[in-house]
């Protein structure tokens, strides 16, 4: 199913109650099997289009559509099932609840929707961990390595196999060698047919997008 933004504007109040717009007749589309890395300068709009995507922010114009489905036509409740569903995120600054262990952290998507954790659930868990060459020792994700913490985050956002997976700068200031690691890994989880959306400064990992959108000024340039 495609994922696309129709002529999306976004605005928010500064302190002062001006309005700063975010976004300016934003249109775009992402297909599975694809990845797109959005990019341009600070303040450009970038994160409020991926955060648009999720749901997160609701445009006050446009459309945002998964398939049929008209995301900022949802109640806020609706929206949250939706993205819980069909996104995986991994955001700016991970997010990760420092004093749990990295499966815990992992784990995490699936304890919002139920109450037991299904065998198979704890499988695919430690199947991630493993597939991101993470510790599986217990001990709080704190004391893991900002890549590794960064990996954590990934593979908490492909738990529950969501077709879309959107992440904001998921190699900034990352080493070369994880920097690649994940760069590759984005690259892959669009070859296996899902829709990938990251923000990003890092040209390795723009290099291996599909489709690059340079946004400035709350507009897609290309
Ligand atoms: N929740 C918010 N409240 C008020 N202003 C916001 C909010 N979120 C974003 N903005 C403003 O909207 C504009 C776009 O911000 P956004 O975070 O989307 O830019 P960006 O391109 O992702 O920047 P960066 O590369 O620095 O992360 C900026 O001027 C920002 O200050």
């Amino acid at each position: 199913m495609m994922l696309a933004a129709h002529s999306v504007s976004a605005s928010f109040a500064d302190a002062g109650g001006v309005a700063i717009q975010a976004l300016q007749d934003v249109s775009a589309s992402f297909a599975p099997g694809q990845l797109t890395a959005v990019v341009g300068p600070s303040g450009s709009g970038k994160t409020t289009l991926l955060h648009a995507l999720a749901g997160i922010v609701v445009p006050q114009q446009g459309r945002i559509l998964f398939g049929e489905v008209e995301l900022n036509r949802l109640s806020e409740g609706r929206r949250d099932a939706w993205r819980l569903a069909h996104c995986g995120m991994v955001f700016q600054d991970f997010r990760l609840i420092d004093e749990l262990d990295a499966l815990a952290n992992v784990l995490l998507p699936a304890q919002f929707s139920r109450l037991h954790l299904p065998t198979t659930l704890r499988q695919r868990g430690m199947e991630l961990l493993a597939r991101f060459e993470l510790p599986q020792r217990a001990g709080p994700v704190a004391r893991l390595s900002r890549g590794e913490q960064q990996r954590v985050a990934l593979a908490r956002a492909l738990l529950l196999d969501p077709p879309i997976l959107l992440a904001d700068e998921p190699t900034a200031s990352l080493d070369a060698d994880n920097g690649q690691r994940i760069a590759a890994a984005l690259q892959d989880i669009a070859r296996q047919g899902k829709t990938v959306v990251t923000v990003t400064h890092d040209e390795r990992l723009s290099a291996r997008a599909d489709q690059v959108l340079t946004m400035k000024s709350g507009r897609v340039l290309s």
